[in-house]
């Protein structure tokens, strides 16, 4: 059977992240896509120049609305404009019994540019989270939602203990900002934690890596699989489509990476 993965996010119009990367993620990897909007944003590769959120009445109509009619087998959520948006999500979760949630707490595009304002930051962490089957942190985001400066990378599976705490069932915080050959995340579950490695691969074209990686994960959670099968299904899915991101050619600044690198008969680049 072909699963319904929804995905609650915000618009990029240039593509790469936001919805249309889910949307793109879903279908690359098999599922059927659904998509409820919770912002509109204009942007392109180089960054972010403007944000109109969509009601949290509507958005909260927007799910009612699909609800009553399709299956859905899981759910990822990613930018979320405004804390009545982040309600609107919540009562659905509970009044849906949605248990396959992954939250993407977005709060910066790779830009650099703030795409969600503290308070519904603050939404996100004390209302949603509880609710996430997984929540897939980047650095500065687990940092942010911990309340710290910064985080190394011997803190990932201290920091993600510390917010499963705040009631996530687990956590995969991201390590792509940090540095060096292997691009390493930390998972923690009720066993503990895990650590997922992966090549680096040496490309600038990471618009939309968070998006994919959670809307992956979702895909594989519709599929039945366990969650360590599916973060580390969701990684090796990644790293190919950042292989091949170089040869998409889309904008000037940091580009999409390739969906459909699996479609794509063109020469590899050398890693
Ligand atoms: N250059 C890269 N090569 C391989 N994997 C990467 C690279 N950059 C990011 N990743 C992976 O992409 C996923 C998203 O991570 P990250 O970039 O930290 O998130 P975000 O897009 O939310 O900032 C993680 O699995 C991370 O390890
Ligand atoms: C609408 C929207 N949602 C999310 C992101 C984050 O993108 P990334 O996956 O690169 O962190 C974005 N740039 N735009």
């Amino acid at each position: 059977m072909i699963p319904t993965v929804l995905s609650v996010a915000g618009s990029d119009p240039s593509g790469g992240a936001g919805i249309q990367a889910d949307l793109k993620t879903f279908s690359a990897l098999g599922a059927y896509g659904a998509a409820v909007l919770t912002a509109l944003t204009a942007q392109n590769t180089r960054g972010v120049t403007g944000v109109v959120p969509v009601s949290g009445e509507f958005v909260e109509k927007q799910l009612t609305t699909l609800f009553e009619d399709l299956d859905v087998h899981s759910v990822k959520t990613g930018m979320l404009g405004s804390p009545e948006v982040v309600d609107a999500v919540v009562k659905t979760v509970m009044r849906y019994r949605i248990r396959r949630l992954v939250v993407d707490p977005v709060m910066v595009a790779t830009s650099g540019d703030r795409l969600v304002s503290e308070e519904t930051a603050a939404a996100i962490r004390d209302r949603l989270l509880p609710l996430a089957a997984v929540i897939t942190p980047n650095l500065p985001e687990t940092a942010a939602l911990l309340g710290w400066s910064d985080i190394q990378p011997e803190q990932m599976a201290e920091a993600g203990a510390m917010l499963r705490d705040l009631g996530a069932s687990a956590v995969v915080v991201k390590g792509g900002h940090h540095e060096g050959p292997e691009a390493i995340d930390v998972l923690v579950d009720a066993e503990g934690a895990h650590e997922l490695r992966g090549d680096r691969v040496p490309t600038k074209n990471t618009h939309g890596t968070g998006c994919t990686f959670a809307s992956a994960i979702a895909v594989g959670l519709a599929n039945g699989k366990p969650l360590i099968d599916a973060v580390a299904d969701a990684k090796a899915y990644l790293t190919e489509a950042l292989r091949a991101a170089d040869s998409l050619h889309v904008g000037s600044g940091y580009g999409p990476v390739h969906h459909f690198h699996a479609l794509w008969t063109g020469p590899r680049r050398a890693n």
